[in-house]
Parts: C-alpha cells; sequence; structure tokens
C-alpha cells in the first residue's frame, strides 16, 4: 500500500461537516485551513492540520491552494456528431430553441463511425477532467435507432457507469407520422436493447415543444424503464410550464433537471420530495439560449434539494465547465459561492444516488480538485480562469490526473 501525503492545503472543502447553510437542512461545506490529508491507494485515509499529518511515502504541497471534492457532472450529452455553432449564434440574435435542432445532431450522429464518437466523448470527458469534473453521467439520445441508441451507450458506458437511455429525446423525422408507434419502439425494442447498457432512464418530457413528449408519452417511457431495472430521471419545466416536475417527483425519480419554469405546486412537490427528487440547475442552458434563470434562491429558502450541472450538449450548452456554472449560479442565481460548490459536489451527487464522491471523507475516493487559488470564493470571482482541475480521480474507471 503506497501513502501519498498531500500537505499545505490552504481551504480543505469537505462538503461533509457541521449544518451550515449550504445546503438547506444537511451537512455544510466542512471548511479547514491549513489542512493536509493521505491517500492511500486511491482512498483518503486520514484529514486533519497540516502540522499532525502523519508519515507518508510521497508528499504534495500544495502551498496554500485550494483542495474541493471533484466535481459531479450529473446532466451531460456528450455522445454526439456534428456542429450546431450556427444555430447558437442565431439564438444570440433572437431565435428561440424549441429542441429541433436535435434532429442535426441526429443525424451526423448516426453518421459517424464507432470509432470517432468514442474518440470524441474522450475528448469531451478529458476536458472536464481538466477543469475538476471527476465523476460524469453521460446519456445517450442522438441515436433514436435501436442500434444507434444501444451504441452510443455501449461507448458512454467505457467512460462512467453513469449512463443513461434517452431514446425519448426527441421523436426523430422518420417517425413523425406516428408519434405511437414510437414510443412502442422505445418502450420495446429499443429499451431492450440499451438497458444492459444504461443505469438510468431520462425523457424530455416538454409540451412546449412539438418535437419532445407529452405527459403521457413520458409516463410510459419512464414506467417501462423503471420495470426493465432502470432508475429514473427527468427533462423538465424548461422551455416553459409543464407537468414534468410533477411526473418525476410521483414516479420518485432521483432528478428532474431545468426546473427553469416552476409555479407553487412544482416548488412545494420538490420540497415533499427534497429527500428523494432533486433539481438539478442547468444555468448554462439559460446561457446559451438567453433565456431566464431558474429561481435557485427561492428553491433553496424554500428546502429544496440543488444540484447544478452543465448539461453539456451541441444544442443548449455546449460547455463542460462545472466552474462556469458556478460562476452563472452565483453571478445570476442568487447562489452564495458555498451554496454553488455544495450543488456542484454533494448535491450533484446525491443526483446520481451516490453517497461515496461528492465529498472528502476517510474512506472515501480520493477524487479531488485543486484550485490555483486560497479558496473556493475564487471559482466565481476568477470566472472563466482555468483555475480548477482534477488532482486524484479514481471513480468511474478514471485514472489519476498529475500534481498541479
Ligand atoms: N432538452 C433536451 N435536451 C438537451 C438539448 C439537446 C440539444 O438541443 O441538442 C437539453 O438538456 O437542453
Ligand atoms: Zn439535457
Amino acid at each position: 500500500m503506497t501513502a501519498t501525503a498531500v500537505v499545505g492545503i490552504g481551504e480543505l472543502v469537505t462538503c461533509d461537516g457541521e449544518a451550515d447553510g449550504a445546503h438547506p437542512g444537511g451537512p455544510g461545506l466542512g471548511l479547514r485551513t491549513d489542512a493536509a490529508l493521505v491517500v492511500e491507494d486511491g482512498r483518503v485515509a486520514w484529514i486533519g492540520d497540516s502540522a499532525d499529518v502523519p508519515d507518508a511515502d510521497h508528499r504534495i504541497d500544495l502551498e496554500g491552494r485550494a483542495v474541493l471534492p471533484g466535481f459531479v457532472d450529473s446532466h451531460s450529452h456528450l455522445v454526439f456528431d456534428g456542429d450546431r455553432a450556427a444555430e447558437f449564434a442565431a439564438r444570440m440574435t433572437g431565435e428561440r430553441y424549441d429542441g429541433g435542432g436535435i434532429g442535426v445532431s441526429v443525424g451526423a450522429t448516426r453518421a459517424a463511425s464507432e470509432h470517432r464518437l468514442r474518440e470524441l466523448v474522450g475528448r469531451r470527458v478529458a476536458e472536464m477532467r481538466a477543469q475538476g469534473t471527476t465523476t460524469v453521467e453521460i446519456k445517450g439520445g442522438y441515436g433514436l435507432t435501436v442500434d444507434d441508441e444501444a451504441r452510443s451507450l455501449r461507448i458512454a458506458g467505457e467512460f462512467t457507469p453513469e449512463t443513461t437511455f434517452l431514446g425519448a429525446h426527441v421523436v426523430p423525422p422518420e417517425a413523425r407520422g406516428d408519434r405511437a408507434a414510437y414510443v412502442e419502439l422505445v418502450t420495446g425494442p429499443m429499451l431492450e436493447a440499451c438497458a444492459p447498457h444504461a443505469r438510468w432512464a431520462d425523457v424530455f418530457c416538454e409540451p412546449n415543444s412539438p418535437h419532445a413528449f407529452t405527459e403521457d408519452e413520458s409516463r410510459a417511457v419512464l414506467t417501462a424503464s423503471r420495470a426493465a431495472g432502470l432508475e429514473l430521471r427527468v427533462h423538465g419545466n424548461q422551455l416553459g410550464p409543464g407537468p414534468g416536475v410533477r411526473l418525476a417527483v410521483e414516479l420518485g425519480a432521483a432528478s428532474v433537471d431545468h426546473c427553469t419554469f416552476l409555479d407553487e405546486a412544482d416548488v412545494s412537490a420538490l420540497v415533499d420530495a427534497a429527500d428523494t427528487t432533486i433539481a438539478t440547475l442547468l444555468p448554462g442552458v439559460e446561457f446559451s439560449t438567453r433565456s431566464p434563470y431558474p429561481d435557485a434562491r427561492g428553491l433553496l429558502d424554500a428546502g429544496v434539494s440543488v444540484a447544478l450541472a452543465t448539461d453539456c450538449n451541441p444544442g443548449t450548452c455546449y460547455s463542460s465547465s462545472m466552474p462556469f456554472v458556478i460562476a452563472l449560479a452565483v453571478r445570476e442565481m442568487g447562489m452564495t459561492p458555498g451554496e454553488a460548490v455544495w450543488a456542484a459536489t454533494r448535491g450533484s451527487a446525491k443526483a446520481l444516488r451516490r453517497d461515496d464522491v461528492g465529498r472528502v471523507t476517510v474512506g472515501g475516493p480520493a477524487d479531488l480538485t485543486v484550485l490555483e487559488a486560497p479558496s473556493h470564493l475564487h471559482l466565481a470571482y476568477r470566472a472563466g480562469v482555468p483555475i480548477a482541475r482534477a488532482l486524484v480521480t479514481r471513480s468511474g474507471g478514471w485514472v489519476d490526473s498529475p500534481r498541479p
């Protein structure tokens, strides 16, 4: 067994401390200054003051830098080919997003070779890790045939155990004449082919898009997926008010993502379900679609469990950066820097029903992010500056990344 002492940590954020308001009614940021930890075979073996650190085989002196739990990005769509930058540019001059561009990515993804898709996903995952993300969820959803969805999930599974079946992303162009037949395909042969490669099932439940799925269609996909052994997550209330949040809570989904347009009943459903269903906010989407931001402040004050993720995808947010998301959460959604860090680590881990990642704890994996800065406040303060990187990672099959 090899032990590495990491000393000189100016600020250690464990997200495993006494309640301090970083999360409604839950553990707090657990801040320690002048801290050290010992890592043995990829796990945290000791946490304490730098002055008390035990002997170890190796020693890394971080010279006052801050250390956080590795970011947990619980919502991404990394398996795609094609470019939709022109769609983004059109939105910046007033075009509305309605999900129609997903068909463009579907065409390019179907046409790509397996080798190329694997390379694209690998590059995107590396980009995430270089910005401090150590756990990632990856959805399919740009294949939309039995074979193309199974292929996407097989590739995603090479990078993470958190893979999500999203055959119900949109109704593909060739199926538009018969939506019911497409839902039957998704709940039948496509689910059967994909379930062995997925932990989760998701659906784009959105009555405000002609391309996405109604409440009844979404319920059919989610209940069939649950019966096939998958756990549930939902894209809900992204483009306008709708049934997504209530459906997610009714079915005990782990997370309902976007939550941009909520009414009082949605918020109270999320408060009641705070231990089960996390509201995952994706402010990079509002940035990239020029939409109003979700009311994170109101949700936290009401007692909703909130997570943050990138939603990295070619349409609504082609950013893989959790630090960018944290900066938006602080600047645009009224979250404190501490709340935003908690939501991007422990909160996002909860959205994946993971208790091992998203916190720094003795016995847990040494999935750590180190900042080129003395405190977590700098993530929002130095927006756009690449100060975060993964230090040591083990979860999801990722390997060690070098010390800074
Ligand atoms: N809304 C559904 N899916 C993605 C967008 C996908 C796309 O436009 O390519 C999202 O989470 O925003
Ligand atoms: Zn999404």
